[in-house]
C-alpha cells in the first residue's frame, strides 16, 4: 500500500510565559525563560493512500496542532512528517486574511498552492459558486460571518482538488444545508479514493464517515485503529472521566503529563 502520511516521533513544544517581560527576556538573553509545554509528544502514525482517519480526543489533546503540522501550516519541533502529495486544510479559522476581499483570498491561497494565473481564472468562479458568496465576494473577509468564512475556506480547499484533505471542525459552523453539501462533497472525495483527515467532537459524524481513528490524549497517541476498535473505548473513557471528581481528574492529568515528560526526555 502506498503511504500518504508518515508521522514519526512528532513533538510540538510551545513556551508558556507568565508575562511579556518573560517572553522578551527569553528572546534576548541566553538564559531560558518560560515553561515548556508539549502540545504533541512523540506522535507516530501512518495513513495509507485513501484512508479516512478521524482525530479524536478531549479539548487541548493536540488534534488541531497535528492537523496544522500535516498541512504544513505549523512546523514540528522534533520528529518528521512526510506527506505524499498536496495537503489542504479546512478549518473554522482557515487562515483567511481579513483585510482582503473574498476574491483576493481565493487568488492568494491558490497562488500559495502553486496554481498559475490561468488556472486560478478557471478555479475562481467554481469556488465562488460552491461558497454561495456571489454577492459578497468583493467585500473584505473581516465583514463575513463565521459561516461565510467557513464556506469560503471549504470551497477553496475542495475546489483545488488536493491529494489529502484535512477537515478541522469545519462542519460545525454554517447552516445545515451547507453542511450537507459539504458532506456530499466529502463523500465524493471518499469515492475517488482521496486521503482524508477529519477532526470533530461529533462521534456520530466520525462513525458515519471515518474508517480509522487516531485518539490523542495530552499530545500522545492513546490508540490508533479501526473505528470499531477505538470509538467504543473512547466512549467508555468519556463516561469514566465524567464520573471523576475535580481532584481525581487533576491527579489523572498529572500522571499523564509525567508520562509525557518521560517520553519527550527519552527522545531528546
Ligand atoms: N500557539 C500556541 N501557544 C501555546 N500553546 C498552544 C498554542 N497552540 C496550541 N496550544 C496548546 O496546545 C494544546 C493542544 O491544542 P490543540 O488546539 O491542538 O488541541 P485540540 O485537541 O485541537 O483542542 P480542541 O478540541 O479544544 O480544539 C492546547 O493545550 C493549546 O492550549
Amino acid at each position: 500500500m502506498e503511504k500518504a502520511i508518515i508521522a514519526k516521533n512528532v513533538t510540538k513544544k510551545y513556551k508558556l510565559y507568565k508575562n511579556t517581560k518573560e517572553r522578551l527576556l527569553d528572546l534576548i538573553t541566553p538564559k531560558s525563560y518560560g515553561e515548556d509545554f508539549y502540545a504533541l509528544a512523540d506522535v507516530n502514525f501512518e495513513a495509507e493512500k485513501g484512508d479516512i482517519i478521524g482525530f479524536i480526543g478531549i479539548n487541548g489533546s493536540g488534534k488541531s496542532t497535528l492537523s496544522n503540522i500535516i498541512a504544513g501550516i505549523v512546523p514540528e519541533t522534533a520528529g518528521t512528517v512526510k506527506v505524499n502529495g498536496q495537503a489542504s486544510l479546512i478549518a473554522v479559522s482557515s487562515g483567511l486574511k481579513g483585510d482582503l476581499s473574498g476574491r483576493d483570498n481565493i487568488e492568494l491561497k491558490c497562488l500559495m498552492l502553486g496554481f498559475s494565473r490561468d488556472e486560478i481564472k478557471e478555479l475562481e468562479p467554481k469556488i465562488i459558486e460552491f461558497a454561495e458568496l456571489e454577492r459578497f465576494i468583493d467585500q473584505p473577509v473581516k465583514s463575513y460571518s463565521s459561516g461565510m468564512k467557513s464556506r469560503l475556506g471549504f470551497a477553496i480547499s475542495v475546489t483545488v482538488d488536493p491529494d489529502i484533505l484535512i477537515i478541522d471542525e469545519a462542519l460545525s459552523v454554517g447552516d445545515k444545508a451547507f453542511a450537507e453539501k459539504s458532506l456530499n462533497k466529502m463523500k465524493e472525495f471518499k469515492e475517488k479514493g482521496k486521503t482524508m483527515i477529519f477532526v470533530s467532537h461529533s462521534l456520530g459524524q466520525m462513525k458515519e464517515f471515518c474508517e480509522k481513528i487516531l485518539w490523542l490524549e495530552y499530545g500522545m497517541v492513546k490508540d490508533f485503529g479501526s473505528v470499531d476498535q477505538v470509538l467504543p473505548k473512547y466512549e467508555e473513557y468519556l463516561r469514566e472521566q465524567k464520573k471523576l471528581s475535580k481532584k481525581e481528574r487533576d491527579e489523572y492529568r498529572e500522571a499523564i503529563l509525567k508520562k509525557q515528560l518521560q517520553l519527550v526526555q527519552g527522545i531528546n
